[in-house]
Formats: structure tokens, C-alpha cells, sequence
């Protein structure tokens, strides 16, 4: 059995504080319906059992759609709703021990902020990684000193595993992070706390199509 294939473009990442009340597996069919290639399940205030039944939900939405699903930080959860894979940053279960857990199909995302972080989980069996925040953002209070775009390139440039960026982007800037290299954009508010959810994705997807036909960024993982 092969790997299972992920396409970063636009990567959707859940906070459900931000979405104004609306229920979550609305706001995501809707990021789904604007173009939304993949989904993380990332609610850090859930219980366990609300995290399982938010996966399952989302679960039957990304199946439909043929859109990868994720689960942030939480490889039991993963696995217990046949997620696509998980995403574990630096403080989480360490990548070798997650690609360990998952198996050699489903997909590994790893979070890292330093060159040496990206090598790391590279050898570490990571699929794809997601940078520490490029810009500063209300979303993660505890993120690390924001990369900026230089730093995302060196940490582009450091791998050869796709790389996503997070942290602050939005339609205004999304073109500018794929320029440095980066594969895809992950983003929480300028979708989850959009008015409008589907155009904001849709806007944001046209973004990247735009930049990746003209030949910058990398859509998937090789
Ligand atoms: C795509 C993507 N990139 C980075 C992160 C951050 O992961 P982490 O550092 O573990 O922080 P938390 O998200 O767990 O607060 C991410 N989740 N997704
Ligand atoms: C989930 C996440 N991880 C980050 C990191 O620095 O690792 S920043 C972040 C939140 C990004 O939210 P927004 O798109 O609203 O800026
Ligand atoms: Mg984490």
C-alpha cells in the first residue's frame, strides 16, 4: 500500500472560538465547498470525546470530497476515525515515535520553526512540515519570534519535503509566501471568522492556482 497523497494548497486549519457560533462541521463543508484541499482538526479546548465526534463528522464531509483530514497533536484520535494522518509540533509526540504510531501510510506533518528542526523531521519520517508562524498572529499566542519570509525560504530551501506556511497569512500576502517556496497556505482566521467562508476560501484558492500554474510553490509532497 502506497502513501496517501495530500495536496497543501489551501490547508484549512479548525479553531472553533473563531467561528462566530456557527457550527464547525458547517464552517469546513463550506471551506469545502470554496476549495479547501485539506482539513486539520485542531480544537484545543475540546474534550476527548468532542474531539472524536468532531472528527467523525468532519471525517464524512473530507471523504466526500476527496479532502485529506487531520488531526492535530492527537494520533489516538487519528487513528480511532481513519483519519488521513496527524500534525505534531515540537512539544508533541516526537515525530519518529508518531511515524511509528501512524504506520508508513498515512500522513506525517511536522511543525518546524529552525533549519535544524526541518532536517530533523525530515529524517524523522515527516510527510510535509508546517513552519512556525511567518507572521504574527492573534490565533496562537504561544507561537515562537515569527519567521518572516526570509526565514520560511531558508526553511524551504532546507528540505525537500514541501513546506506550508501559517501564521498570519491571508489573500493580501498568500502569493508572496508561495513565491519563497512555500507548497501550500494553512490558515485559521481568514477562513474560520470569514463572513462569508466559501468566498474567502475560494479567493484564497484562486491565489494559489494562480501562483502555482505560473510555476512557483510545490502542490504536494513528492
Ligand atoms: C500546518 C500546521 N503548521 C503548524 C502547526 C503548529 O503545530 P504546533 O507547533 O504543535 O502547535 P499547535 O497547533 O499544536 O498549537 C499546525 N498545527 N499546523
Ligand atoms: C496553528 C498555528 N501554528 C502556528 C505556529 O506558529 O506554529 S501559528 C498558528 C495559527 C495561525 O492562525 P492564523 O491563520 O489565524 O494566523
Ligand atoms: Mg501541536
Amino acid at each position: 500500500m502506497s502513501r496517501r497523497v495530500m495536496d497543501l494548497s489551501v490547508y484549512v486549519v479548525t479553531d472553533r472560538d473563531l467561528a462566530r457560533g456557527r457550527p464547525l462541521d458547517s464552517v469546513v463543508a463550506a471551506a469545502i465547498a470554496g476549495g479547501a484541499t485539506a482539513i486539520q482538526l485542531r480544537e484545543k479546548r475540546a474534550t476527548t470525546r468532542e474531539l472524536v465526534e468532531l472528527a467523525q463528522a468532519l471525517r464524512r464531509l473530507t471523504h466526500q470530497a476527496g479532502v485529506s483530514l487531520i488531526v492535530n497533536d492527537r494520533i489516538d484520535v487519528a487513528l480511532a476515525v481513519d483519519a488521513d494522518g496527524v500534525h505534531v509540533g515540537q512539544d508533541d509526540m516526537p515525530a519518529r515515535l508518531a511515524r511509528q504510531l501512524i504506520g508508513p501510510e498515512r500522513i506525517l506533518g511536522v511543525t518546524a520553526g529552525t533549519e535544524e528542526e526541518a532536517r530533523r523531521a525530515q529524517e524523522d519520517g515527516a510527510d510535509y512540515l508546517g513552519c512556525t508562524a511567518v507572521f504574527p498572529t492573534a490565533t496562537k499566542p504561544d507561537h515562537r519570534e515569527p519567521l518572516g519570509l526570509d526565514g520560511l525560504q531558508r526553511l524551504a530551501r532546507a528540505v525537500s519535503i514541501p513546506v506550508v506556511a501559517i501564521g498570519g497569512i491571508h489573500a493580501g500576502n498568500a502569493a508572496d509566501v508561495l513565491a519563497r517556496g512555500a507548497a501550500g497556505i494553512a490558515v485559521v482566521s481568514a477562513v474560520m471568522a470569514a463572513d462569508d467562508v466559501e468566498s474567502a476560501t475560494r479567493q484564497l484558492r484562486r491565489i494559489v492556482d494562480e501562483v502555482t500554474t505560473h510555476g512557483a510553490g510545490r502542490r504536494s509532497r513528492p
